[in-house]
């Protein structure tokens, strides 16, 4: 895709890459290659990462990649058996998130972190759509650090649409795509530089 394809006409209005059933704008390059760098080694230095726990049919499973959570309040939310604690916010990402809602106009009040340190570590096909979230709430991802793919597929149709997240980048899922459309990062032996996605988030406090 090139810079051009994702605007529908000259007055810059963002392409939707869903054909039906929910919508998905991909903004490009928000922020320079310098100033990505930069905000890729503050989350790596400075965020809390954990490897994320859930119980599957009774079984503990931990995975490869890691994960931070964010938010207004110190939250808690209790999925597959675990309780998690949001973390405040440190200055700079508020600043990043002030960043990304500047760019798509609209505003978030939580973060997940993931942190993928290769190409061998992904995310199944999922949708965002529990119920501690606001319901067709938008959803931000900023990608910093190495390109993946990103994959949505029909939930009734399985038609799918993919597109590359480049370093600096901006995807936003909003209106119905969390109740019709899923989403994953697919692994790839490729060898993959680590990457870091921000997902801002509307929690319903
Ligand atoms: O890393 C990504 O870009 C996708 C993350 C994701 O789907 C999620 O956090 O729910
Ligand atoms: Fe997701």
């Amino acid at each position: 895709m090139t810079y051009t394809d994702l605007f529908e006409n000259d007055d810059m209005k963002l392409i939707n890459l869903l054909p039906q059933d929910g919508e998905a704008y991909y903004h490009g390059k928000i922020v320079d290659t310098a100033t990505a760098d930069m905000y890729l080694a503050k989350c790596l230095s400075k965020l809390s990462w954990e490897h994320d726990r859930a119980f599957i049919y009774g079984k503990e499973i931990v995975t490869k990649r890691k994960i931070a959570w964010y938010a207004d309040k110190p939250v808690s939310y209790t999925y597959s058996g675990y309780t998690k604690m949001a973390l405040a916010w440190p200055n700079f990402l508020r600043g990043m998130k002030q960043r990304v809602e500047g760019e798509c106009g609209e505003v978030f009040n939580s973060c997940l972190g993931n942190f993928y340190s290769s190409g061998e570590e992904g995310m199944s096909w999922h949708s965002d759509a529990e119920k501690d979230l606001v319901e067709n709430g938008a959803i931000g991802a900023l990608s910093l650090g190495g390109e993946r793919k990103f994959a949505f597929k029909h939930r009734q149709t399985g038609e799918s649409v993919s597109l590359v997240l480049a370093h600096g980048s901006l995807l936003i899922m909003k209106g119905a795509t969390q109740k019709n459309w899923l989403h994953s990062l697919p692994k790839t032996k490729r060898d993959i530089e680590p990457r870091v996605s921000l997902t801002f988030r509307q929690m319903r406090f």
